[in-house]
């Protein structure tokens, strides 16, 4: 399976320009080969959070008609990061996959919500997260600040992901964080790590790029820098089943002891 990861940057409170960068870079970079695509968080309007009334989608529109015909037109599957949306007045951090007939597939509302950055403040949390199928495997997906939080991305890996996609705003300040735990979360759930993260800033943070896919023994398959970036990678899922049954962990975890 081939992955594409699109490292962008996102215009601050414009979802109109981020839109019309998303559809160029997916329209250029993966048109006809038939592959995941996956985006960074909160693509269509970045952290504008005091501007969510006005900027963020309404119950995922126009995002998910986006990526619909985006995926349609290319054959793609996409993985669409995350998106700001409005469902009632109550604002949420959204992942949308979509897959290449154009089926949304799965939508995840994020559940850690970041201080640092005030979603607290402006987001509601998310309360559940399961796995999906997409391209025939079986993917978990978490949001940023999620991947500071091991026990979803265990559960995830325990409920069948192979791979773990995710989405991120991260700063260049905390990079070594990001690098860090991407390639734990993929040694101790013998998973691949699909980890895209912006570029730019936004006036307040400085985002690190960094984007990477991490095998099952986190070995680093490809780590972009910190400008914008397409990069495709080729995935054998087939790896999670030989290293799960080279090194046992999960047969021998004992959740009632711990
Ligand atoms: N957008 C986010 O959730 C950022 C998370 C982050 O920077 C961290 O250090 O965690």
């Amino acid at each position: 399976m081939k992955v594409t990861v699109i490292q962008m940057d996102v215009a601050l409170g414009n979802p109109e320009i981020n839109r019309k960068r998303v559809s160029e870079l997916i329209g250029s970079a993966v048109s006809g080969r038939g592959q995941v695509v996956v985006l960074p968080e909160m693509w269509n309007t970045g952290y504008a959070l005091d501007k969510l009334d006005v900027i963020a989608d309404r119950s995922g529109e126009p995002s998910t008609g986006l990526l619909q015909s985006l995926a349609r037109e290319h054959k793609v599957d996409i993985i669409g990061g995350s998106v700001s949306s409005n469902e009632n007045s109550k604002f949420f951090n959204r992942a949308l996959v979509v897959n290449s007939q154009g089926e949304l597939v799965h939508t995840y509302n994020k559940i850690h919500l970041f201080r640092l950055m005030k979603e607290e403040q402006y987001l509601h949390p998310g309360n559940r997260n399961k796995p999906f199928d997409l391209a025939g495997v079986k993917w978990g997906l978490i949001i940023c600040y999620d991947l500071r939080f091991p026990e979803l991305t265990r559960k995830l890996a325990v409920d069948g992901a192979e791979i773990l996609a995710v989405p991120a705003e991260w700063p260049k300040v905390r990079l070594h964080h990001w690098r860090s735990l991407l390639i734990a979360r993929a040694i101790e759930n013998q998973q691949y790590v699909v980890a895209v993260n912006r570029v730019g800033s936004d006036g307040k943070n400085v985002f690190g790029g960094h984007s990477m896919v991490v095998d099952p023994l986190g070995e680093v398959l490809y780590e972009a820098g910190e400008q914008e970036e397409v990069f495709t990678v080729d995935i054998d899922i087939g790896k999670v089943a030989e290293v799960r049954q080279a090194i046992p962990v999960f047969s021998d975890r004992c959740p009632d002891c711990y």
